[in-house]
């Protein structure tokens, strides 16, 4: 049935939802740029991305792109230029210093690529995952085991980096960020110096801290084996999010992985590069509306005047 005018005019007086609503992360035409001796970097240059409690995310794109930008301001480490970074209801902008560090140790928990970076190498694993807790005035007799045993690196508790292999490490890494029982993890390339079966195992710990703590887990990757193996796949393109690719399981178990172009507030959309090459598309397209979709046209060629 169709709205009455009254119902249509409730409707327009009702205030619009701000973008994300209460997602666990929201970034808003976030804006990052560095400046290096004059030169100005535009790194996010106006990103959306809008992620869900609980959810597991990958986040892929060329290299400088902007992926380890996102990642260091949705980790606290730090601020963006301009826009809204939001995080469990956190403003990452307008934060005090002091709710800043609160932040970094209770709220996020962060994994670097480089095992070496993860732990501190004179501590032994559950030491290491001890520290967290010690720093934030809240040790938990047990935790670290806990933990520990969880990631399937029980083993390793007595043990100091040079004593355990990388995949360990990076598995002893994500119980040290989660020692302070985050609601976020961020991890950047964690299996970027693993092989395949090593990387296959910190993915799984990954995805446990995610399906059994209810962590929400995102993971910046070049890696397919992670980014083909979550639900939700980001692409960033020249510092704004450009592509999504959501999978779901078929009616007979299969995988099915449908790509999506981003479409943002105002209706800008990537179109992909290949895509454009292939029809020669530039500066301009020409755009159809249909009753079930919008046709996209390379533009016409002028007839010339002389
Ligand atoms: N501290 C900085 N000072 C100046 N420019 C920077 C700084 N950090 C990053 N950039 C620039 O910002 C852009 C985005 O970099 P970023 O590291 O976020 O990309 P990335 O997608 O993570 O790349 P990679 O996959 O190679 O790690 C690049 O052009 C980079 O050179």
């Amino acid at each position: 049935m169709n709205p009455t005018l009254s119902e249509l005019e409730a409707k327009a007086r009702r205030p619009a939802a701000a973008f994300g609503g209460d997602a666990h992360i929201v970034c808003d035409n976030l804006v990052r740029i560095y400046k290096t001796e004059g030169v100005e970097v535009v790194a996010l240059q106006g990103l959306d991305l809008v992620i869900d409690k609980g959810e597991l995310v990958a986040i892929v794109g060329a290299s400088g792109s902007g992926k380890s930008t996102l990642l260091n301001v949705l980790s606290g480490l730090d601020v963006p230029t301009a826009g809204v970074a939001r995080v469990a209801g956190m403003d990452l902008l307008s934060m005090s210093a002091k709710d800043r560090l609160r932040y970094r140790r209770s709220v996020v928990g962060f994994i670097w690529q480089q095992t070496a970076r993860n732990l501190l190498p004179y501590l032994t694993a559950r030491e290491n995952v001890e520290l967290p807790m010690r720093l934030a005035g809240t040790p938990r007799k047990g935790r670290a085991l806990e933990l520990l045993e969880l990631l399937g690196v029980a083993s390793c508790a007595g043990r100091r980096t040079p004593e355990m292999s990388g995949g360990e490490q990076q598995r002893v890494a994500i119980a040290v960020a989660l020692a302070n029982s985050p609601q976020l993890i961020l991890a950047d390339e964690p299996t970027g110096e693993l092989d395949s079966e090593t990387s296959e195992q910190v993915f799984d710990a990954l995805r446990k801290a995610n399906r059994e703590l209810g962590v929400t887990v995102t993971i910046v990757t070049h890696d397919p084996l992670v980014s083909e193996q979550v639900d939700r796949t980001v692409g960033i393109r020249d510092g704004r999010t450009s592509s999504e690719t959501l999978r779901r399981e078929g009616a007979e178990g299969q995988i099915i992985a449908e790509e999506y172009a981003v479409l943002d507030r105002v209706g800008r959309l990537q179109l992909p590069r290949d895509f454009m090459n292939a029809l020669e598309m530039e500066r301009r397209v020409r755009l159809e509306l249909e009753s079930d979709h919008i046709g996209v046209w390379p533009a016409r060629e002028e007839p010339s005047n002389d």
